[in-house]
């Protein structure tokens, strides 16, 4: 109990990233000794500096190595069957108490989603021959597809889990071809076999007609209760074969995972391809051509477990003298120095998505939440952090992530972090601007970068959007509604087929802006919840796209603009430059009404009548008005004088036209992030 509670306290204690002693700890007490172990948990000393506890790797030849995934739809129950795993083959106690190993991070546990892929290695003796199997394990979002590719890229193999009630979700479609582009080896398994409502042989027949996989191939098992799980080591060993590396060639290196840890620096996860890497080493980054001395080695096991070398075909950490996370390039190769190698394909870089704005609430929390959202991006690469100066918010941050699931992640880790920080709502997806004439890409990531319609026609440039391949698993009743949604959102389809008598799969071309707000609440609502949707990536299309921009005047009445009425929405007295938004023209009319509305509930009434507009260009598309505060200034008249009182009210309505020409409204900064997040449906 007191090392479970320990290793919390160590938890809390290390965020951001991967906190090196779980509760699991407890599997490997037998070569640190417990009270070492407790004491590094509650005194913050790390697993690494555990010297004694080594092992030696040598005996793991290529063809004794095993490197595998497991991937699946979000709750088929991989980190279940990881942990089952690592019980099996001893690297974790049977007894541990907080589970879910791999899901290191802190959100990752109160979400019960997978972020950030982890990795973790386990000794297996099969037919008297010891093998080292080496998991890597995926994130199971939409969101972080891109994590999976590159875990999957240091693999030979996947066990491709389906939960045996729900069957194959889009999420498993998506992976599978994941999978199967980079040409692993797949063994399917049903798993929780274990629940009454389980019907195995539906799932069998779902994934021959999906996947093509051949009818004996499946294993049955519950990862909760174990049954059949003694199948799965023997499948790994037997089906996926061990890596093609040779040891007496020059040390190759591919760095695929980074991590910043406050004592050590940059800790890389590595897959050696070829030779071997020992402590002590100087190796050379092919993408930089820094030279660094390798201080440890060692593996995952689960935690951090130096063994002074690790040989080809093996996946384990390395720490080098590298202080700066910004110089590990996931995908880089290293090389000894002085025995240069051809580098091997790298990854492309996490491409942000959707940019949204991070503002302090207190300018005095500025540096802090600097601090904070700079430790928070050392341990996340494909976060894009650009500084920004809102007239009205003031300073702050344009934040790139992957989608919005990323960014609720994030957003939440800064809490974490007891920051009063606002993100604000109107986030907006990467669009595309080529200017044609010379071929020119910019980046349209606020409002702000957008061309003005005067210039656009003279510089000849089209808009692009960044569009999605989706798939859509459902029950063939739910097929109207959700032909119809995708048609709704702008969707092209693609490809339509019947997974079992029951359950239909459709992929569609949607842009991607049409899916990352509400489409996933509205499939589900739609469907009562039966269907399941993954997306990835399928690059940019024209489209036309729109800025909508949000104006406030004092009255659209002729007397108004005559006074030169028009005026800025301002926020504590200054145009409030981010109350803009790029939309398909299609959906202009319908958000600049909700926009308008929206304005008005949160523009406190004046001595004046304000009327809001919301335009593209100069085209007013909605309109709404605050109306003016009545006072009566004929209050304190009595008696029957009409000249007296038609003086006062002259007098009154006068002013009023001065106020009109020279008065601003002013908006508080908390109505205008209640405006902005209150409803994301608009904001794209
Ligand atoms: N009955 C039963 N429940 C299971 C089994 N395997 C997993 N579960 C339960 O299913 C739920 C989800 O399991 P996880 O292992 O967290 O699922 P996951 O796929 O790792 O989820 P993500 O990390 O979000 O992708 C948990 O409540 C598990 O206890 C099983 O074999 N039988």
């Amino acid at each position: 109990m007191l090392f479970v509670r320990a290793s919390r306290l160590l938890s809390d204690a290390t965020l951001p990233g991967r906190w090196h002693l779980s509760s699991s700890c407890t599997s490997h007490r037998w070569r640190c000794g417990g009270g070492r172990a407790v004491q590094r948990a509650l005194f913050g000393t790390t697993s690494h500096r555990c010297r004694e506890a080594t092992l030696d790797l040598e005996e793991f030849t290529a063809d004794r190595i095993r490197n595998f995934s497991i991937i699946a739809h979000i709750d088929h129950g991989k980190s279940t069957l990881a942990d089952r795993l690592l019980e099996m083959t001893g690297t974790i106690s049977t007894r541990t108490a907080n589970k879910q190993v791999l899901d290191k991070l802190e959100v990752e546990r109160e979400r019960g989603i997978t972020v950030k892929a982890q990795t973790a290695s386990m000794i297996y003796e099969h037919n008297g021959r010891r093998y080292l199997m080496n998991l890597i394990d995926t994130p199971g979002h939409v969101d972080f597809s891109y994590e999976v590719s590159r875990s999957l890229s240091a693999c030979q193999g996947t066990l491709l889990l389906v939960d045996a009630c729900q069957g194959i979700q889009a999420q498993t479609v998506a992976n599978f071809y994941l999978a199967f582009s980079q040409d692993l080896t797949i063994i399917p398994i049903v798993n929780k076999i274990d629940l009454p409502a389980a019907d195995p042989e539906r799932i069998v027949q779902q994934m021959e007609s999906a996947f093509e996989l051949g009818a004996g191939e499946a294993l049955m098992v519950s990862a909760k209760t174990g049954i059949n799980t003694e199948q799965i080591l023997p499948a790994i060993i037997e089906r996926i074969g061990g890596p093609v590396a040779d040891r007496s060639r020059p040390l190759k290196a591919l760095l695929f995972d980074s991590w910043y840890d406050k004592y050590v620096g940059v800790v890389c996860l590595m897959a050696i391809k070829d030779g071997q890497l020992m402590k002590g080493d100087r190796i050379v980054s092919s993408h930089t051509e820094n030279k660094y001395e390798v201080m440890e080695v060692g593996l995952m096991y689960p935690e951090q477990v130096p063994t002074g070398a690790l040989y080809a075909g093996q996946v384990g950490y390395v720490v080098c003298s590298m202080k700066n996370a910004k110089e590990a390039h996931i995908g880089d190769t290293f090389y000894r120095l002085k025995q240069p190698v051809d580098p091997l394909p790298g990854f492309e870089p996490a491409k942000s998505m959707v940019f949204a704005g991070v503002y302090p609430v207190d300018t005095d929390d500025f540096s802090q939440l600097e601090e904070s959202i700079t430790k928070l991006t050392l341990n996340d690469a494909s976060v894009n952090v650009q500084k920004e100066t809102s007239l009205a918010l003031g300073q702050g941050w344009r934040i790139g992530f992957l989608g919005t699931l990323h960014l609720d992640v994030f957003r939440q880790r800064l809490e974490q972090h007891k920051h009063a920080c606002q993100v604000d709502g109107t986030y907006h997806l990467r669009a595309r601007l080529v200017v044609e004439k010379d071929g020119k890409e910019t980046i349209v990531r606020t409002p702000a970068d957008f061309p003005s319609p005067d210039t656009m026609p003279h510089q000849r440039c089209t808009l692009q959007e960044p569009m999605v391949l989706a798939t859509l698993i459902f029950p063939a009743e739910y097929l109207g509604p959700m032909l119809e949604l995708c048609g709704m959102r702008r969707g092209e389809q693609k490809e339509y087929q019947y997974l079992d008598d029951n359950h239909v799969m459709v992929r569609y071309v949607l842009p991607m802006a049409e899916i990352v707000t509400d489409f996933y609440d509205e499939l589900k609502s739609r469907s009562s919840g039966f269907a399941s949707f993954d997306y990835e990536e399928t690059g940019y299309q024209e489209s036309d796209l729109v800025k909508v921009t949000g104006h406030m005047f004092v009255s659209s009445s002729s007397e108004a603009l005559m006074a030169g009425g028009q005026m800025d929405v301002l926020l504590n007295g200054k145009p409030v430059d981010a109350l803009a938004t790029v939309l398909h023209r299609s959906q202009v009319q319908a958000v600049g009404r909700d926009w308008a509305k929206r304005l008005k509930n949160v523009i406190q009434r004046q001595l004046f009548e304000v009327a809001i507009q919301t335009a593209v260009g100069s085209r007013v598309i909605a309109r709404e008005s605050v109306p003016a505060m009545r006072k009566n200034v004929t209050a304190k008249c009595y008696g029957g004088d009409v000249t007296r009182k038609m003086k006062l009210l002259n007098k009154q309505r006068e002013g009023k036209k001065r106020m009109k020409r020279l008065g601003s409204v002013d908006l508080p900064q908390e109505a205008f992030f209640t405006l902005m997040n209150k409803d994301s449906a608009s904001t794209k």
